[in-house]
């Protein structure tokens, strides 16, 4: 058992949270008509929860249990009846709120992000994010009222529902986060450009916190939840699925995109040439950073074919519904794109003989090389009336063996 990546900060948020729930226990339980303190455990169990998930390597679990808990909690929040306060108190509880959503809001965010671990700092400027984003939409909503809210208020009004709109909370203290929001904002967006599921969360938290209504955070409660679930299911079927150093489909998505091929294929077998020699020059991990600069190559290919890792230095490609003359062309293609393509590799250095030279190698960067690599290509089909995917991959295959035994470098097919 190792501590993960987002272990720490989890366990950050865990202390941050119980805290919290303590000192808004001890100093407003008795303003409050419903047991705030019965958060507490939920809280609590559910961290524990969360980092015993972590602790052990289970993401994608962290992420199940993340949404459920926030589920959870949310519906105990809302569910409990007896609201029956001064306007004073409608400001507390309001408060409380805030500051309970905006880290229930957060968990499942923690659970896709990975911070590292020694950046606590960086959870912090999260949390502050989302509470700056929060206070950024509530402004916009309320202050510029948009057209669109006053339909959604004639809309509910029409069917005798209370408007999520209507009397939205609206502090001073927006008003100083309003100048800092736009660029809080912008980093968001910036951060999560490849993380679709933190953007959609933060907006939906934001939106949620804004409104305090039970609409909203209901909606938010659901629609997070959902956006955790499939990006716990995704990201799950990745592991399984896709090669870990070069993030293309492995040999298992082989196997299984086999079952679905059609009964006219092509399938191209591709080994990098000399593989073991450029390893031994420059290294097992140089060796690493040209699989996965090939494997970005081929996995572009046009003329929808699907690349995968086939183990090693190997790949292959198949297209569906082709045969060796439709793709002859694509393959030859992609030969001349790699043997052209400069690939920049870090190079590996010898270990440095003392303290002070490996001071000075720390303030140095990391030298870098371009290298040329090639690669030779095996084409075969499939067989009329032969759906024996193993045995056109052995075709393709044994046409590679004739590129490398003709100089490398080369395309052959299954007929030459
Ligand atoms: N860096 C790195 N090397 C790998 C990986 N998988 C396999 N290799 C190395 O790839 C090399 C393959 O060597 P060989 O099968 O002898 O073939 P080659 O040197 O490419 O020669 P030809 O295929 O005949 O052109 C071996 O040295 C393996 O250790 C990997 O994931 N990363």
């Amino acid at each position: 058992m190792s501590v993960n990546k987002i272990t720490l900060p989890i366990i950050f948020m865990a202390i941050l949270s119980v805290a919290a729930m303590i000192f808004i226990h001890i100093n407003e339980a008795s303003l409050i008509s419903f047991p705030v303190a019965n958060l507490v455990p939920y809280v609590s169990i559910s961290l524990v929860l969360i980092i015993i998930f972590n602790l052990s390597m289970r993401q994608a679990l962290t992420m199940y249990v993340a949404s459920i808990i926030a589920l959870i909690t949310i519906a105990h929040f809302y569910v409990i009846p007896g609201l029956k306060i001064s306007d004073e108190q409608v400001k507390l509880v309001a408060n409380t709120k805030h500051l309970l959503l905006s880290f229930i809001a957060l968990l499942p965010i923690f659970g896709l992000v990975k911070i590292p671990a020694h950046k606590i700092f960086k959870s912090i400027i999260y949390l502050i994010g989302s509470l700056i984003t929060w206070g950024f939409f509530s402004f916009l909503i309320a202050k510029m009222e948009l057209p669109v809210i006053k339909l959604a208020d004639n809309m509910f009004s029409s069917i005798g529902m209370i408007s999520p709109f209507q009397d939205i909370w609206f502090s001073p203290l927006q008003f100083a986060l309003i100048g800092m929001s736009a660029m809080t904002l912008l980093i968001l967006v910036i951060k999560s450009s490849n993380n679709i599921y933190l953007l959609a969360i933060a907006f939906l938290a934001a939106f949620a916190i804004a409104h305090m209504s039970s609409l909203s955070i209901i909606l938010f409660a659901i629609l997070s939840s959902v956006l955790c679930l499939s990006s716990a299911m995704i990201s799950s079927r990745n592991m399984a699925f896709n090669d870990e150093l070069t993030g293309i489909p492995g040999r298992r998505s082989l196997t299984h995109y086999s079952e679905e091929l059609s009964s006219q294929y092509a399938v191209v077998m591709i080994d990098i040439d000399f593989f073991k020699r450029f390893n031994d020059k420059y290294g097992h991990d140089a060796g690493d950073d040209v699989i996965k600069l090939v494997a970005s190559k081929i996995a572009k290919t046009g003329n929808r074919g699907r690349a995968f890792r086939y183990g090693g230095e190997e790949f292959t490609l198949v297209f569906d519904g082709k045969l060796i003359d439709d793709v002859r062309e694509t393959i030859e293609d992609l030969r001349v794109q790699l043997e052209s393509y400069p690939m920049a590799i870090r190079i590996q250095r010898r270990p440095p003989k003392s303290a002070s030279e490996s001071r000075n190698r720390r303030q140095t960067p990391v030298k870098q090389d371009i290298v040329k690599v090639t690669c030779s290509f095996g084409i075969a089909e499939s067989m009329l009336g032969s759906s024996d995917f193993k045995a056109a991959i052995k075709r393709a295959d044994s046409a590679l063996y004739k590129a490398k035994k003709g100089g490398r470098n080369c395309v052959r097919t299954a007929q030459t």
